[in-house]
């Protein structure tokens, strides 16, 4: 899938009434099959670029494309090709077991699932099928992280948006979600991982975008990466 930006600028108004330009004037296009950092100090507008390409949010001005359409007249048809983990997947919790968290966003999309793909899953996060009947709220952070990506897995997306997936994670935790990016690029399908570790993603990933004030401040590839 083409995703495009165009002219996109994302003004957020304050209580105050003072306009915060979170987005100025954007103008980026790529490919579902890419693997892609986005880096930028806090503030530069990475979250807010992720709410957008997930249509939560919409442009103030400028417009979006995907493969020519505008995806907010079918939003439900867009999304579900997104696998998205935000800063903190974890607070967007709500099942009383693992198990139903990680099932929630393939049944909502309609996408068929085996117990054997729950599974699989899983042993693709690294969490033990015991965890499933257990509460998600009552996991370690790393546990919870995995929870989520297990469940953004599971629904078969093209593409994964990962917003600093790596937040509090030890060694361990960050070595699972590397192997999560390289064994989804492997399949031939792409990610955009942003964070504040570049160093740990940069290997595999072909184009590097920095974000600075809301503006595009270098978009490079690279012809290095490797899996
Ligand atoms: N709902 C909102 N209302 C007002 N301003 C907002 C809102 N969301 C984000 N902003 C502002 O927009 C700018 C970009 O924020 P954003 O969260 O996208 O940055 P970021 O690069 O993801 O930062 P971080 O690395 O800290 O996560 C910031 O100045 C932020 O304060």
């Amino acid at each position: 899938m083409l995703i495009e930006l165009k002219n996109v600028s994302v003004i957020f108004e304050e209580k105050t009434d003072v306009e915060k330009v979170a987005l100025k004037d954007i103008n980026l296009s790529f490919s579902t099959d890419e693997s892609i950092l986005l880096i930028g100090n806090t503030g530069s507008g990475k979250t807010t670029l992720i709410y957008l390409l997930d249509l939560l949010i919409k442009p103030s001005k400028g417009f979006l494309l995907y493969d020519g359409k505008d995806p907010f007249f079918y939003p439900y048809e867009f999304r579900k090709r997104f696998g998205v983990a935000f800063q903190i997947p974890e607070r967007q919790f709500f099942s009383e077991t693992v198990e139903e968290e990680i099932t929630y966003a393939a049944k909502n999309f309609g996408v068929p699932f085996t117990q054997e793909d729950i599974e699989k899953v899983l042993e693709l996060v690294g969490l033990r099928k015991n965890i499933l009947k257990q509460s998600p709220f009552k996991l370690s952070g790393g546990e919870q992280r995995k929870v989520a990506i297990a469940s953004i897995l599971l629904h078969k997306p093209e593409f994964l948006i990962f917003d600093e997936p790596t937040a509090g994670l030890d060694l361990k935790g960050v070595l699972s979600v590397r192997e999560i990016l390289k064994k989804f690029k492997n399949s031939g399908k792409g990610f955009l991982v942003a964070t504040h570790e570049p160093e740990l993603f940069e290997d595999l990933c072909d184009r590097k975008i920095v974000l600075k004030s809301g503006t595009i401040l270098e978009d490079v590839r690279s012809s290095v990466a490797h899996t």
